[in-house]
């Protein structure tokens, strides 16, 4: 099999942190659509929200995405906003196996709370914040999604295990 595996998500799902554990238990070679990006700009990620905007590194998204997609048996961990343009989700739905992963608003809290580099959640209330961008992309995630899967409860390793289970498994 010679697809891609894609994880998307919310911030703080864990989607590079396992996404890396995955792509070692499967033997592929591991991608981050926001590592590609900065690679690629020579610029972090703040850098490229304060200069060009969101709407400026939404549009490097969808050129890293689709180059990434085409280059076959990859894990790739996207952005968490990879899911809100809509050619980006034809992409996720024809190019690969889609695990979404989930976890509470809580966790994705305290998950993302130390790490100032996601210029979305530099805001008074990180909390709401995560909740208005869920209400608005769970759907999405969810129609991209082969699998759904909760990452709360188990360390990194153990939620790729059951992923690497099911790529293998996946007809
Ligand atoms: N299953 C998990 N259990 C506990 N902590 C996790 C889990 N998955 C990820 N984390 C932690 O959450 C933080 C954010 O993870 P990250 O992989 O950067 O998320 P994402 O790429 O989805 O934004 C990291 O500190 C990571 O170690
Ligand atoms: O949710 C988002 O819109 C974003 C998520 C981030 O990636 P992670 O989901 O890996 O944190 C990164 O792409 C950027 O800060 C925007
Ligand atoms: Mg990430």
């Amino acid at each position: 099999m010679s697809q891609p595996v894609f994880l998307v998500g919310p911030m703080g799902a864990g989607k590079t942190t396992i996404g890396k554990q995955l792509a070692q238990q499967l033997g592929y070679p591991f991608k981050d659509s926001d590592r590609e990006i900065e690679d690629r700009t020579g610029a972090d990620i703040p850098w490229i929200f304060d200069v060009e905007g969101e709407a400026g590194f939404r549009q490097r998204e969808v050129v890293v995405l689709a180059d990434l997609a085409t280059q076959g048996q990859l894990v790739i961990a996207t952005g968490g906003g990879i899911v809100m343009r809509e050619e980006n989700r034809d992409c996720l739905k024809q190019s690969g196996i889609v695990f979404y992963l989930t976890a509470s608003t809580e966790q994705l809290l305290e998950r993302t709370a130390k790490d100032k580099r996601r210029p979305l959640l530099q805001v008074a209330d990180p909390e709401s914040r995560i909740r208005e961008l869920l209400a608005i992309r769970d759907p999405l995630y969810a129609e991209v999604a082969t699998y759904i899967i909760n990452t709360e409860k188990r360390p990194p390793r153990q939620v790729a295990q059951e992923m690497a289970d099911l790529v293998r498994n996946h007809k």
